[in-house]
């Protein structure tokens, strides 16, 4: 089977988002895929590489409750070839960390689903549901409850960067794995497609 080739795009500026980014790649590595871990004030250099991948996900803060000025800078820079639709029909997923359990995360993510779907691209969701114990939310998996993509709490320190909560690890494993599921899924219905058409 052809290997699954994605890119992480991210911002971080003080290395907790970067961390999750490594997390998920390693996931990523440890299924074969073909991995590029892209630092979004480094962009320019990787043009090239997010054009061949099937797959974008975007890794971005929450500030202020939205994009972090870093990762916008990025997303205003890929106006050079918007308008030639380099990204179309390419997979696009999101995650963002915040030190604060809600903090509005959702307004990131939702930023970045709005920047996909100008590129055309198909959003991937979390696709994990929170779990329930006598009818009390678990601090489990997805126990920030998100739907759109992949919410992670930090802490709130800019010196160091702590563990993330094993709640939100499990999460960002599941996340991960249903880009692999998905990316899969196409490979294969692809390879069906041909082979009908043959
Ligand atoms: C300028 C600034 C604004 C922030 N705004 C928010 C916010 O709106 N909501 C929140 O929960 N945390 C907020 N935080 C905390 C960061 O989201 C948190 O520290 C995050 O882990 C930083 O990620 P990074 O280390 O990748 O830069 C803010 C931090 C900074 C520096």
């Amino acid at each position: 089977m052809q290997k699954i080739k994605i890119a992480i795009v991210f911002h971080s500026g003080y290395g907790h988002t970067r961390k999750a980014a490594e997390l998920i790649a390693e996931r990523f590595r440890a299924a074969d895929a073909e991995v590029h871990l892209v630092d979004s004030d480094a962009a320019d250099k990787a043009w090239g590489t997010l054009h061949t991948c099937d797959t974008i996900i975007f890794g971005c803060p929450t500030y202020f409750g939205t994009v972090s000025a870093g990762f916008k800078t990025f997303m205003e820079r890929t106006g050079g070839f918007w308008y030639r639709q380099l990204w179309k029909d390419k997979f696009a997923a999101a995650f963002t960390v915040s030190s604060t359990l809600g903090g509005d995360k959702q307004n990131t993510l939702q930023t970045i689903a709005v920047f996909a779907a100008q590129h055309s691209m198909h959003w991937i969701n979390l696709g994990v549901l929170p779990r329930f114990c006598a009818d009390e939310q678990t601090d489990g998996q997805n126990r920030l409850a998100s739907y759109q993509g992949l919410m992670i709490q930090s802490d709130n320190t800019q010196t160091e960067v702590r563990e993330f909560h094993p709640g939100d690890l499990l999460t960002l494993e599941l996340f991960a794995d249903r880009i692999l599921q998905v990316n899969f899924k196409n490979i294969i219905k692809q390879s069906e497609n041909e082979q009908t058409i043959n």
